[in-house]
């Protein structure tokens, strides 16, 4: 077995036109853990994972996974083992909850365009282990008594388990999740951070972009900040919420932000801080 990262970014940069949205970006993470990605907006954490999803072709530099470079397109990188969510959810609407997970399934299907346009017993056997599949990640996320409901109707937390149960039926090593808790309430936050530690608890690393800075130093082994495309400190959420250089990178925020996001600092520091 290799004993490469899970996955490794190498000095990622990313130019739109005149912008410079990443500048040297590397980031590693080891087999079963989590990393956070914080930052202010426009930091460029989002840019950051569609250069490792092949969305983007990265100006300059490298990312491989379980040591091997991935492809740039990405249905193959997907293939490859990477998988992700999205800030924006993109489920099928018109789908049920069972078909939107049997979409991701699809990736790992082994039959031929022929034998799938004749449904051959090679293609139903394949059917119903996708089926299986994904009825067993629809359990695992949670959301087995809707499978037949249309993704549409679900409330908006059990939208984002669904993208999640989406992305493990791809048979992920590394899982990608962007703003997993965006628009959730404290019981559907506290949930997800238990659906994530179980994740990883089946040996899928993972790698979580997030603004609620609590969450992510409550969640994370380890912590990247970007601020205007530049890794600006990188280590234990500890050494994180305890550097200056952070607190003052939120502060530049828009003054009416300011107040939530040190609050939202100082609750990350006051639950970690040795029984203080
Ligand atoms: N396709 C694109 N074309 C041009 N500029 C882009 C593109 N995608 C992102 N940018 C710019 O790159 C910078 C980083 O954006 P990005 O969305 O990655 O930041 P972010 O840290 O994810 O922000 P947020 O927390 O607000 O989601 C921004 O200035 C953004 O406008």
């Amino acid at each position: 077995m290799s004993s490469a990262p899970a996955l490794q970014a190498r000095e990622v940069s990313m130019v739109f036109g005149g912008l410079r949205a990443l500048n040297n970006v590397s980031l590693e993470l080891a087999k079963g853990q989590i990393v956070g990605l914080i930052g202010p907006n426009g930091a460029g954490k989002t840019t950051f994972f569609n250069c490792l999803t092949g969305l983007y072709t990265p100006t300059s530099g490298q990312v491989l996974l379980g040591g091997t470079q991935l492809p740039g397109d990405p249905a193959e990188v997907t293939t490859a083992g990477l998988a992700r969510t999205f800030q924006n959810i993109r489920l099928f609407p018109s789908m049920t909850v069972l078909e939107n997970v049997l979409i991701g399934r699809h990736v790992r299907m082994k039959q031929g365009p022929l034998s799938s346009l004749l449904h051959g017993p090679a293609f139903q056997r394949g059917e119903r282990a996708a089926r299986e599949r994904a009825r067993e990640l629809l359990d695992f996320v949670g959301l087995s008594r809707v499978e037949d409901e249309l993704s549409r109707n679900l409330p908006y937390g059990d939208q984002r388990r669904l993208e999640i149960a989406r992305a493990l039926a791809t048979d992920p090593s590394v899982l990608l999740l962007d703003e997993p808790t965006a628009g959730m309430n404290p019981q559907e936050t506290e949930a997800a951070r238990q659906l994530i530690f179980r994740i990883r608890d089946t040996g899928i690393s993972v790698v979580v972009i997030e603004h609620d800075t609590k969450f992510i130093f409550t969640l994370c082994d380890r912590v990247t900040v970007l601020v205007q495309g530049e890794l600006l400190v990188e280590g234990t959420p500890e050494e994180v919420r305890g550097d200056p250089r952070v607190v003052e990178a939120y502060l530049g925020k828009p003054p009416e932000e300011v107040q939530a996001v040190v609050e939202e600092i100082t609750h990350g520091s006051a639950e970690g801080a040795s029984g203080e």
